[in-house]
């Protein structure tokens, strides 16, 4: 987990924030990456698969995510303004609160991760693993929670994000005039930044590249492609044919990593940022 911005203080420019993002990068990637190792395991997922003997009947996820955070609450994870549970009903921390300066203004307590979990679940898993069953149950579903924890973590910054710009006096009129109006796609155009987008895109696949490597190859220097042979010449010095034996080889799919980027974490943001505007000045 990065340093938290949000116990220093002050308001967290945009730029600590964006390097808070970029950091979260390598955790959701390397989570990825943990739970790749197993088989997509449906039983983890599929209410009623698994006997519990309390009766339980949902899936083995929602129950251990239930568990779990029923923890982390009592030790105040969720009084942190950047974290959010997937599941209701916890207890009270055991700890006297933390002080946190209020930075947001959120009157709707905006929690998307409903949404989060079933991109994940329906979406993620069946994306990075290899079909069939390897009876790693425990292992899959601690793994899965990690995902979940970070990519909710990546998303609800987003508020942060939001109101660092609605507080940026060059744009501040303009966020103002759209939140009266209620116009959400005004908001959306306002705080969208194709470049940083497509920097961040770029910048993920070298990552999932790298850190999805096979480090045992890439120690032989007979290996085509390996990193440090000067016959490569990618930006990353790795090889991003889609038909190098590299590629078989990586420990995540570095395209799906870039596409869930693409098509969920980044959009499930701006929804959060755009949700977030809208209530701001409620
Ligand atoms: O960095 C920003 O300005 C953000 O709002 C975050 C983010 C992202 O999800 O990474 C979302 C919207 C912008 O278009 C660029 C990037």
């Amino acid at each position: 987990m990065s340093t938290n911005l949000l116990i220093l203080g002050k308001a967290p420019t945009l730029s600590e924030l964006r390097n808070t993002l970029v950091r979260l990068e390598d955790t959701i990637i390397f989570a990825l990456i943990e739970r790749s190792q197993f088989k997509h395991n449906n039983a983890v997922y599929k209410a009623g698969a698994m006997q519990f003997k309390d009766g339980y009947s949902g899936s083995f996820l929602t129950w251990f995510l239930k568990e779990v955070e029923q923890v982390h609450a009592k030790v105040r994870r969720y009084q942190s303004p950047d974290e959010y549970p997937f599941t209701s009903n916890l207890p009270d921390p055991i700890l006297p609160p933390l002080d946190y300066p209020p930075v947001l203004v959120d009157p709707e307590h905006i929690n998307i991760n409903d949404e989060i979990f079933d991109v994940y679940v329906n979406t993620v898993v069946p994306g990075i693993t290899a079909v069939g069953d390897d009876k790693n149950y425990g292992s899959s579903a601690t793994r899965d929670i990690e995902c979940l924890q970070a990519l909710s973590r990546r998303i609800h910054y987003g508020k942060f994000v939001a109101e660092s710009k609605f507080q940026d006096p060059s744009t501040h009129e303009e966020y103002v005039k759209h939140i009266k109006e209620k116009n959400r796609d005004k908001l959306m155009e306002l705080l969208t930044n194709e470049k940083v987008e497509e920097q961040l895109l770029k910048r993920l696949k070298v990552k999932a590249l790298i850190y999805g490597q096979d480090l045992s190859s890439a120690i032989d220097n007979s290996t085509p492609n390996a990193p440090g042979n000067s016959s490569c010449t990618s930006v990353c010095n790795i090889c991003d044919d889609p038909d190098s034996p590299d590629r078989a080889k990586s420990r995540v799919d570095y395209d799906l990593v870039v596409s869930l980027y693409r098509d969920y974490v980044i959009p499930l943001t701006k929804e959060v940022e755009v949700e977030y505007l809208l209530h701001r000045l409620d």
